[in-house]
């Protein structure tokens, strides 16, 4: 899946403002934004909701602007909330979402309530359900066409712990399975244990696009925190060690630059000098820290905060 200075304008308001996005076979891939900062927007553009104002979405080498839905072949996901009959069971409106799609085709409905775990429960009304099962229903429906990319906007929006977490396992499972995942999400620990790849987008730009260990590369004070019995001693017997840049903070923590094997041979001279160490931590800040540095600090070319 591939986005190319794609624009979107509404009027006056800039939704996406040039984004440039490729999103790898097979990865799940994190889409992380503040509100308004275009996810929604871009996702509608990608399932042929709505036309960019410039630019292009190529899914699978199909654009959805220009081949309609023909270019969705292989696509599926929820963008907007999954809307069923509340009268009928959750069974029927597959059934009746499947015959809409071209062909009715029962045992592929049976999967899909099998895979989302509601074959209990497919008699059942979907007005009824409750807003975990809805979800689980939408996942359902969008894995009928046997997708190879799904589209998942907010998944696990308006979810209790345990709806999220089942709801996590599937897309896990499913992206175990093969499927290439595009997963819009405000939620840092839902992308930290789903994605293997995200793009951090904001004001309708992408801040960062890669790995989390790419994002996380270059940031922070320090590869370690170190907690040791006497930080003055430590500074003052192990500062001439090769490899190993010591420093320390107001939180009383020396702060240690040195790939792992120089860490050991510190941690090793701090017990021949009978310094003991309390804790010892990789010093990685969080997403949430590397989020809000990428989406409050201005984009290039743009004017910094007064
Ligand atoms: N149909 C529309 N008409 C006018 N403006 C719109 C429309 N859709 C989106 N926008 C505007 O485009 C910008 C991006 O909105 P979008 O919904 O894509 O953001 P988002 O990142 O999905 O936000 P959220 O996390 O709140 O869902 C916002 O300023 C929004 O108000």
């Amino acid at each position: 899946m591939r986005l190319h200075e794609l624009r979107k304008e509404f009027g006056h308001v800039v939704a996406v403002d040039g984004i440039d996005l490729t999103v790898p076979t097979g990865a799940v891939f994190g889409y992380l934004g503040p509100n308004g900062a275009g996810k929604t927007t871009s996702l509608r553009i990608m399932t042929g909701l709505i036309r960019p104002t410039s630019g292009t979405a190529e899914l699978f080498g199909r654009n959805p602007a220009v081949e309609g839905v023909g270019a969705l072949d292989g696509v599926a996901g929820f963008v907007e909330s999954p809307m069923f009959y509340p009268y009928l069971s959750g069974r029927r409106n597959l059934r009746l979402l499947a015959s809409l799609d071209g062909g009715r085709d029962d045992e592929r409905v049976e999967e899909v309530l099998g895979i989302v775990e509601l074959d209990g429960r497919g008699n059942d009304k979907v007005g009824g359900y409750s807003q975990g099962m809805r979800q689980r229903l939408g996942l359902a429906a969008a894995l009928l066409r046997r997708p190879r990319l799904l589209l998942l906007d907010e998944p696990t929006n308006g979810l209790d712990p345990g709806g999220m977490r089942d709801m996590r396992r599937l897309i896990g499972e499913l992206a175990d399975d093969g499927l290439t995942v595009l997963l819009s999400s405000h939620l840092m620990g839902e992308v930290e244990q789903l994605c293997t790849e995200l793009a951090i987008i904001a004001k309708g730009r992408i801040r960062f696009a890669g790995t989390l260990d790419e994002l996380r590369s270059g940031h922070g004070n320090a590869d370690y925190r170190l907690s040791v019995t006497d930080v003055r001693r430590a500074l003052a017997t192990c500062s001439d060690l090769d490899g190993v840049e010591l420093t320390t903070d107001d939180s009383g923590s020396l702060l240690v630059r040195a790939d792992p094997a120089d860490a050991a041979r510190l941690t090793v001279r701090l017990g021949q000098e009978g310094i003991g160490i309390l804790a010892m931590l990789p010093d990685a800040p969080s997403l949430e820290q590397l989020f809000f540095d990428l989406t409050e600090a201005p984009a290039a070319g743009e004017p910094a905060a007064a």
